[in-house]
């Protein structure tokens, strides 16, 4: 039977998860250089879960200088069979309130300072990111935060800025014209990643401010971001482990939108036009599609 391995990414505030059984720390490397910070390994019941904070201890790396290849290469390296997200982000919509949750399901990517590909150097290909979150995947950990005691949104459309400064009202008022819902820094280019990885992807955004946009409320700052999830990780905490104990002890299958074989319908370089070096570094992320 086919078991459940869940990747979490913790953004800010959620430096730790709760409840693992057999707890361990791994420092691992990856082709594209080092994780944020030790994985940590540990179980509930029989689903293994591997965390990682996504700023390092102590939050030392700023959203563009997380090392977004490194980290979904990781945790694939790691087994992991499905990635849930958790980040901060703020509201741009008045029905999400701070403290409450959104399982977004759509992202317009407007960071320009990060690499967004494993491929590239001799091997291209080009995924599908019409839908870019796993819907199996998304629905399961909104239950779990749902369980945990959130109040949470179904779908909505995550808006990645490059950071680290936040928006200027001109852009807080743009993103709002656009019908985006929530604003953070990170989604992006993790979920384009974890697709060309072939690992389903979800995220849960905690809503821990309204931007600058709203006339009545001072706008963002990190205290208020902070003091927010101060409130709110445990609930962020507790949802992992109601998804891990919904979990454990059911067969994984593959993802029903078919994530797990995404680059069968991706990889377009002829075999003999192959860079070898490239096809080498590539099989920790793409080892089953190129051996096809
Ligand atoms: C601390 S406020 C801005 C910071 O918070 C969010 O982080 P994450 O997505 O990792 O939870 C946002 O994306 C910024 O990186
Ligand atoms: N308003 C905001 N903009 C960008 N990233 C955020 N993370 C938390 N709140 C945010």
């Amino acid at each position: 039977m086919s078991k459940w391995t869940l990747g979490i990414i913790g953004g800010s505030g959620l430096y730790e998860i709760d409840g693992l059984e057999d707890r361990r720390e791994e420092t691992v490397d990856t082709p594209w250089g080092a994780p944020s910070d030790a994985l940590v390994h540990g179980r509930i019941g029989d689903v293994k879960l591997v965390f990682l904070p996504r700023h390092g201890r102590g939050h030392r790396l700023s959203p563009s200088e997380v090392p977004y290849r490194a980290n979904i290469a990781a945790l694939k390296m790691a087994g992991v069979t499905d990635v849930l997200a958790i980040s901060a982000c703020g509201s741009l919509q008045e029905q999400y309130a701070p403290g409450d949750f959104l399982a977004a399901d759509q992202f317009i990517d407007r960071t320009f300072a990060r690499a967004k590909t494993f491929f590239g150097e001799g091997m291209v290909a080009h995924v599908s990111m019409a839908r870019p979150v796993c819907a199996r995947f998304s629905a399961l950990a909104a239950d779990a935060a749902e369980a945990a005691g959130a109040k949470v949104h179904r779908g909505g459309t995550y808006i990645a800025m490059e950071g680290p400064q936040f928006s200027s009202l001109a852009e807080s008022k743009l993103y709002r014209q656009w019908g985006c819902d929530v604003i953070g820094m990170t989604a992006m280019p993790e979920a384009k990643l974890a697709r060309e990885a072939e690992l389903p992807y979800a995220v849960l955004g905690m809503v821990t401010d309204y931007d600058c946009w709203r006339e009545e409320e001072e706008a963002v700052t990190v205290t208020n971001v902070l003091e927010v999830m101060a409130r709110n990780s445990a609930i962020g905490r507790k949802a992992v482990v109601k998804l891990a104990e919904k979990l454990s002890g059911t067969e994984r299958t593959p993802s029903p939108d078919g994530i797990d074989t995404c680059l069968d319908y991706a990889l377009i370089t002829a075999e003999a036009a192959r860079n070898p070096e490239t096809i080498h570094k590539l099989q920790v992320i793409a080892g089953r599609a190129l051996s096809r």
